[in-house]
């Protein structure tokens, strides 16, 4: 990469709204002036209040949805539909019920146009990142949580997206698997560097992972504050929790957070 494509943003959201219609025939604004960059290779963590939109940020980006207002850029340039440089993770696992790891990993390289041949290796070696190199005859139901999580990240990674979005991805997984996960998230983009956006309600987590936190106001959201995390890397996600720097980070971004959360639980009370 040259000096001039690094200096070109990953993503950008400028001066962004989205207004919705409601099935009652209702308008409503689930964003509202928003901003924000990403630069090549940064990890961005995304927390609000649930409903405020953070989805929606995510789905701008993807190209499915348009803004009513305002612009949306990937690599410097117009987002033009889907595009194959975006790779997904989200909360539920986007595998195929009917076919196995292998071949649940092997479909991005097969749809892309690579050969069996070659898919098949891409896959294998990627099961084995992720510690199921046991597993790839197994289908998606006989697999935990957990596993399945990993089969979704190496089916994530092995099309080496250069953008990366996570929506809630570890949310349903047990507080030990999370951690685990986290770790392995980390270790996979360390080595090729993607420019992440990942929504969680977690901000420990947000933290941990995260090179920059955006906290977004209650709806219609818009950025509240932009946190950069200053905490060496690579980062031990079990043990970074007892580090004070962490803590501070977490009780000051919360401070603001609780903000928003309050607002928005009020205004759901009354509107109930
Ligand atoms: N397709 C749609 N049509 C109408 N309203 C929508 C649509 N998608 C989202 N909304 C509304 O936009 C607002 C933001 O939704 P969004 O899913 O982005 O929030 P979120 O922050 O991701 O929520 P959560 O924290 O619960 O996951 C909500 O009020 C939601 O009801």
């Amino acid at each position: 990469m040259n000096q001039d494509n690094k200096q070109i943003l990953a993503i950008e959201l400028i001066n962004v709204s989205r207004r919705f219609v409601s099935p009652t025939g209702k308008s409503l604004t689930a964003l509202r002036d928003f901003n924000m960059t990403v630069g090549r290779g940064e990890f961005v963590a995304v927390v609000g209040p649930t409903g405020c939109g953070k989805s929606t940020t995510l789905n701008l980006v993807t190209g499915l949805a348009k803004p009513s207002a305002g612009e949306v850029r990937l690599m410097g340039g117009p987002i033009n539909g889907i595009d194959p440089r975006v790779g997904f993770v989200f909360q539920t696992d986007a595998l195929f019920p009917w076919k196995n790891v292998l071949d649940n990993v092997m479909s991005g390289p097969l749809f892309r146009g690579k050969s069996r041949a070659e898919a098949e290796k891409g896959a294998k070696d990627w099961l084995a990142r992720v510690g199921l190199s046991k597993f790839i005859h197994h289908y998606p139901h006989q697999l935990s949580g957990g596993m399945r999580k990993r089969v979704s990240l190496a089916q994530t990674f092995i099309n080496e997206p250069e953008i990366l979005l996570m929506d809630e991805p570890f949310s349903a997984l047990d507080v030990q698997t999370r951690t685990v996960m986290h770790e392995e998230l980390l270790k996979l983009w360390a080595d090729r560097k993607a420019s992440v956006i990942f929504v969680t309600h977690d901000l420990e987590e947000a933290v941990a992972l995260a090179d920059k936190v955006y906290v977004l106001t209650a709806g219609p959201a818009t950025v509240k504050s932009v946190y950069t995390i200053d905490l060496p890397r690579p980062r031990v996600v079990s043990e970074i929790r007892y580090d004070q720097t962490f803590i501070d980070y977490c009780k000051t971004i919360w401070d603001d957070l609780r903000q928003e959360v309050e607002t928005s639980y009020r205004r759901a009370s009354e509107a109930a």
